[in-house]
């Protein structure tokens, strides 16, 4: 089986004095968006005790009744805590999550785990610092100044989840369908270290292996189009483990009302995308995935393609 990229994140944030070394990950990252649309980080520079407190407050939260999770279910599901989901016509998935917006004056907060909240608002600073110092290095990889993705927007609205994964004794298909992400990119974290996440390339899918501090930096549909298509989302999903698990999920969303469009020096006068407001995709998305609505069709970027 082919390996999944790897690329350490420290050759980027020490001095300049491993340029080469630098410019061979560059070449690592483009290859591994343009094939896999997804790479492993190692040496991110989290702290080092805030996902195992992530995993912690996870698990704390996950334990507890049913009926008490509830209470931070919202109407469309879009934040708080979600028990049941799934693709359009298929199973449902066979996890619980917890999705919290970055930056919101959010009350939906789970009291009876005290520390949820403040490590919570911690993870999600340091990882925002991560994703901007990552834009740098996806334009850099693109053979672009290191400002050009940032230059697509003005501001993000990112959004965080916590997800469960029920330990499976007697079923081995897929907990969560396949799918790309509707972000730019997406950080996830196997807190517990279960396998389970898988990304497809070429027909076959391939385990992405939680090797100790790794994230899994994961493309999302904004990115193809801004590249018109040159990156890939990756198309992933999570499958059965007799372990139970849990993950952490950060995504990089820049603003509703800016609009999405393959940037005029990846398209050469050929966009494959029309252009499109980030919340009207981002709600299409979530309208489709809520089980009552009996849509048959899921959306996905194809949506906006120009064929
Ligand atoms: O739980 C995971 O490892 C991945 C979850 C995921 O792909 C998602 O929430 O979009
Ligand atoms: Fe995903």
């Amino acid at each position: 089986m082919e390996g999944i990229p790897v690329v350490d994140f420290a050759l980027f944030m020490e001095d300049p004095g491993e340029a080469r070394k630098r410019l061979e990950s560059l070449e690592t990252i483009s290859n591994a968006c343009k094939e896999f649309g997804l790479f492993q980080l190692v040496n991110h520079g989290l702290d080092s005790h805030i996902l195992s407190k992530a995993l912690q407050n996870a698990h704390s939260f996950f334990e507890l009744p049913l009926e008490y999770k509830c209470k931070f279910t919202t109407a469309d599901n879009s934040v708080g805590f979600v028990h049941q989901s799934g693709a359009k016509g298929g199973p449902l998935d066979r996890k619980e999550h917890f999705m919290i917006a970055a930056e919101d004056k959010s009350t939906l907060w789970p009291d009876l785990v005290p520390s949820f909240r403040p490590d919570a608002v911690e993870l999600s600073k340091q990882m925002q610092n991560l994703g901007h110092n990552l834009m740098t290095i996806l334009s850099q990889s693109l053979g672009a100044p290191g400002d050009t993705l940032h230059k697509c927007y003005d501001k993000n609205a990112d959004y965080y989840n916590f997800l469960h994964y029920p330990a499976c004794s007697d079923y081995q298909g897929q907990v969560l369908a396949p799918h790309q992400d509707g972000t730019i990119f997406t950080v996830v974290s196997q807190l517990n270290r279960v396998p389970g996440y898988q990304v497809l390339k070429d027909g076959t899918w391939h385990l992405v292996v939680p090797e100790e501090n790794s994230l899994i930096i994961n493309l999302g549909d904004i990115l193809q189009v801004w590249t018109n298509g040159l990156y890939k989302a990756a198309v992933h999903r999570v499958v059965a483990n007799k372990a139970q698990r849990f993950s952490f999920v950060y995504s990089y969303l820049p603003e509703g009302k800016t609009r999405i469009a393959p940037i005029p020096e990846f398209e050469s006068g050929h966009p494959k995308y029309k252009s499109f407001m980030q919340e009207d995709y981002l709600k299409l998305r979530f309208e489709n995935k809520r089980l009552e609505n009996n849509c048959s069709k899921n959306i996905t970027i194809d949506y906006y393609a120009i064929d």
